[in-house]
């Protein structure tokens, strides 16, 4: 087997590296290169391995036609276009606890720098000043710090802000008051936040509604004499307003690690009174960067080379354990849910996937995305069993998932149902040992068959005769038969016929077969 291949694009840990080698990976490190470079690069590679640096954009994913995974060694990604990620079957994974505790020690140094104003005291210390007069600092001990995010950072955060005595509020509308009660907090309003923080620390990621959530008007509610630390994402505030609101004296103190557009090689906070800030280095520690290296590197090199899934963010999970358990049935799924794409005609406006016995037990959600990868394959190359959902849904397909407890004639069975203008149709699979797919009903009918390569499905009256003729007209052709499996309803009734040959059935082959006396379908498959 070739090994995976991939590309680190942003500085990272060494780490990283070692892993993806010991686990298997060919490995390039390649940092700082442009967009333009990156779309040169990146259809070589299997995987990609970034920070915040590269932006992973439509343009990128386009060129990347071999990609199956894209790594962030870090939390946030909204420098990743996940939705165009999800429609290209790329799976988007972050480490989503490696840095938190490094970031929220960041807001809380970036808290007390405020409040002494550090920075600028260093700063004119060693330009000689001795400012001694020059500053005068506001403890935190009973002071009230508003949360606006209190998931895992901000929750780090309340637990330092109570270890230094102060009061915390917190707007977070996920925020349960069972859990604002063990982390506590006082879960408040965003106009109560504001009305009452002596300091606010941001802890959200930036969605629509996050965006500007600091917007101007908020800002000018805020509390006179606020000191605001943002250690989450530029775009949570609008910097231009909170510029002037430092000019006024109406805000004390602004301490940003991120800024809307970085680089922030300018900005209008820069120079305003009381602003500090540093480059995106909430993540910078060694024990961060050392451990979301180690976890990025893990994390993809399990998908890639056992097919395992963690903290992705397009996909569900699927442990490095579960996965060879789970392989076999895969396949089975996606065999099942192809032939059922195959045979099934006309608008399929519902899917639903059955596991009995054995599949009972499984994770159903990548059996579900497997079955929509073997019936989405029809309509596109590129579908697999992490757009596959994606796409089903884009096409209205409803799709459901059942488990039965009872105990069936199979000790394991997968079943696949679709709804057609023409009524349900089902097909059904088994494995035989714990390893082998195979079908076990077509339609109603019981058969046997290990669905693989070219095959043929013919249904015709059960009449004798039959075999003889459908043998001869493929012998006449030059086209060999591999495996034959016959099934019927009942005596004398409908019978099903699956072969499988050797090469694809030409169309003049399959509509020699379809003029057959007693044949009522004739469809080729491939698997
Ligand atoms: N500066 C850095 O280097 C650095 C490092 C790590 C993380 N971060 C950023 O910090 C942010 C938080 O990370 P986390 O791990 O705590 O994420 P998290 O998902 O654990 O927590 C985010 C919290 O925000 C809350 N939230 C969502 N929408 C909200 C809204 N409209 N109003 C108020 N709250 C809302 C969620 O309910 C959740 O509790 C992310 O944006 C992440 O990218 C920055
Ligand atoms: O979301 C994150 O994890 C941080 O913003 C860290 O970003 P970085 O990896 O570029 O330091």
């Amino acid at each position: 087997m070739t090994k995976p291949k991939v590309l680190i694009s942003d500085k990272m840990d060494p780490n990283a590296a070692r892993i993806f080698e010991e686990r298997g990976c060919d490995v390039d490190v390649i940092t700082g290169e442009t967009p333009e470079q990156l779309i040169a690069r990146i259809g070589d590679y299997d995987g990609l391995a970034i920070r915040s640096s590269t932006k992973v954009t439509a343009a990128i994913l386009d060129a990347a036609t071999n990609l199956k995974v894209v790594g962030r060694a870090g939390i946030g990604v909204d420098n990743v276009d996940i939705s165009y990620a999800s429609g290209k079957g790329v799976v988007v994974m972050n480490t989503p606890f490696g840095n938190s505790i490094t970031t929220a020690e960041h807001a809380i140094a970036m808290m007390f720098a405020l409040a002494r104003q550090i920075p600028e005291a260093n700063t004119r210390t060693q330009q000689g000043e001795w400012p001694k007069n020059a500053f005068m600092g506001v403890e935190v001990t009973g002071k009230t710090l508003g949360l606006i995010g209190a998931g895992n950072i901000g929750s780090i955060v309340a637990a330092r802000a109570l270890g230094l005595k102060m009061k915390v509020v917190a707007f977070d509308p996920f925020l349960t008051p069972d859990r604002a009660v063990e982390i506590g907090v006082e879960k408040v309003t965003l106009d109560e936040l504001l009305a009452r923080a002596d300091f606010i620390t941001l802890h959200t990621p930036l969605t629509d509604e996050t965006r500007n959530i600091l917007s101007a008007e908020n800002l000018a509610k805020a509390k006179p004499g606020v000191r605001i630390v943002n250690c989450a994402r530029g775009g949570l505030i609008d910097e231009a307003a909170l510029a002037e609101l430092l000019e006024s004296g109406h805000i004390a103190g602004a301490a940003l690690d991120v800024f809307e557009s970085e680089p922030a090689k300018e900005s209008p906070l820069f120079g305003k009174p009381n602003f500090i800030c540093t480059p995106h280095l909430g993540a910078s520690t060694t024990e961060a960067q050392v451990n979301v290296a180690l976890q990025v590197a893990e994390q993809m090199a399990d998908y890639l080379v056992n097919g395992g899934v963690s903290n992705a963010l397009n996909m569900p999970s699927l442990s490095a354990e579960e996965a060879p358990k789970l392989r076999p049935y895969m396949k089975l799924a996606e065999s099942l849910g192809s032939l059922v794409g195959q045979l099934a005609h006309g608008n399929l406006t519902q899917i639903s996937i059955e596991r009995e016995g054995s599949a009972a037990d499984l994770n159903g959600k990548p059996i579900t995305g497997a079955v929509l990868a073997g019936l989405m394959r029809q309509y596109s190359d590129t579908v697999n069993m992490v757009n596959a959902p994606y796409l089903a849904k884009e096409r209205g397909l409803d799709v459901r998932e059942i488990r039965h407890d009872r105990e069936g004639v199979y000790h394991t069975l997968l079943r696949v149902t679709v709804g057609t203008e023409q009524g349900d149709r089902s097909v059904a699979g088994t494995l035989f040992g714990s390893e082998a797919p195979r079908l076990v009903e077509i339609f109603g009918v019981g058969i046997e068959a290990e669905l693989e390569g070219n095959m043929l499905y013919i249904v015709n009256e059960d009449a004798p005769g039959f075999i003889g003729r459908i043998g001869t007209l493929l012998g006449e052709n030059g086209i060999n038969i591999g495996t034959f499996h016959l099934g019927r309803r009942d005596a004398g009734g409908e019978a099903v016929l699956l072969l499988s040959v050797d090469m694809p059935i030409p169309a003049d082959v399959v509509a020699k077969a379809s003029a057959l006396e007693g044949v009522k379908v004739v469809t080729p498959l491939a698997f």
